[in-house]
């Protein structure tokens, strides 16, 4: 028997990187949570202690922090694509990179240049991988959270002995969605597709009859697909946060499809991906990542 060093791979994860870009008095800002990791020939590292080849990950830190003062940070793709690249072509022994960034949101106070409103939990994602000289990029949303109070039912389903659920052909359907979806081709807007892909993936699921929050992520990942040709396969993680209609018999009371419990766990997870049979090759995109 032989122990081998299996796949690896380093750098620092979770950088909060906040910028602030003036105007004459009016001020932007960008607030990200960047994450850098290396591969590449770093078996000595792990073998013998030999770190000639380990770029720190406080240089990768670093790094981060320079490139957003020598160069507007710009689209959280594009910083991304510039860290991956910068890391490989630098670094000799360094074959590949991904730059993982989640950008949170703020909005203005109205009427105010330099004050800002952290609105809702929701970030937008990218996750860059860089294999030499190709790179890939998937995008995508997290902790979007959407709730709809009709237009969903859910019935049909198998009962057991252990059954107890109760059909239903009006319920409240919410969820908080995690969307990633890869880039094919080339010369991509990244704000405008953002955009265009979240308000496409809103507009389905508040539009969408459903039967069933599984039928609901497959409409939403097909509606993606079939308005935005610049995106090959879209992967969605969607809890059922489930409400559940009080029982108000013992207090005489009837509800009437009014009084909730919204229950925080369990939850059910619906996840799974929509692609396109005819998608460019994902080659490294999804390396690591989570399956949905
Ligand atoms: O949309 C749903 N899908 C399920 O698989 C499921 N299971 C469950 O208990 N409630 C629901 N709702």
């Amino acid at each position: 028997m032989a122990i081998v060093l299996g796949p690896n791979q380093y750098g620092k994860a979770e950088n909060r990187l906040v910028t602030v870009t003036r105007d004459g008095s009016v001020h932007t800002i960008k607030d990200l949570t960047v994450s850098t990791s290396l591969r590449g020939d770093l078996a000595e590292t792990h073998l013998t202690g030999d770190n000639s080849a380990v770029l720190a990950t406080d240089t990768q830190k670093n790094t981060v922090y320079a490139f957003a003062k020598e160069a507007p940070v710009g689209e959280i793709e594009d910083f991304a694509l510039r860290l991956g690249r910068h890391f490989v072509s630098t670094q000799e022994a360094i074959t590949g990179a991904r730059v993982l960034i989640d950008e949170h949101s703020w909005q203005r106070i109205e009427g105010n240049d330099h004050s800002f409103l952290q609105g809702s939990n929701e970030k937008r994602t990218t996750a860059v991988t860089v294999e030499g000289p190709r790179a890939w990029v998937v995008s995508g949303l997290k902790d979007l959270v959407v709730l709809k109070s009709t237009g969903s039912e859910f019935h049909g389903f198998p009962r057991d002995r252990y059954t107890t659920l109760k059909e239903t052909d009006d319920r409240i359907l919410a969820t908080s969605v995690t969307a990633r979806w890869r880039y094919q081709g080339s010369g991509i807007d990244w704000a405008e597709s953002f955009a265009e892909v979240r308000g496409i993936l809103l507009r389905t699921f508040a539009a969408k009859y459903s039967l069933s929050l599984q039928q609901t992520l497959y409409a939403m990942g097909a509606a993606v697909l079939e308005e935005r040709p610049e995106v090959a396969e879209v992967r969605l993680s969607m809890p059922n946060k489930h409400h559940f209609e009080v029982d108000l018999s013992p207090f005489g009371l009837e509800n009437g499809n009014e009084v909730f419990y919204a229950a925080d766990r369990p939850y059910g997870l619906i996840e799974g991906s929509v692609l396109r049979d005819d998608a460019e090759d994902a080659g490294a995109a999804w390396h690591t990542l989570p399956a949905f």
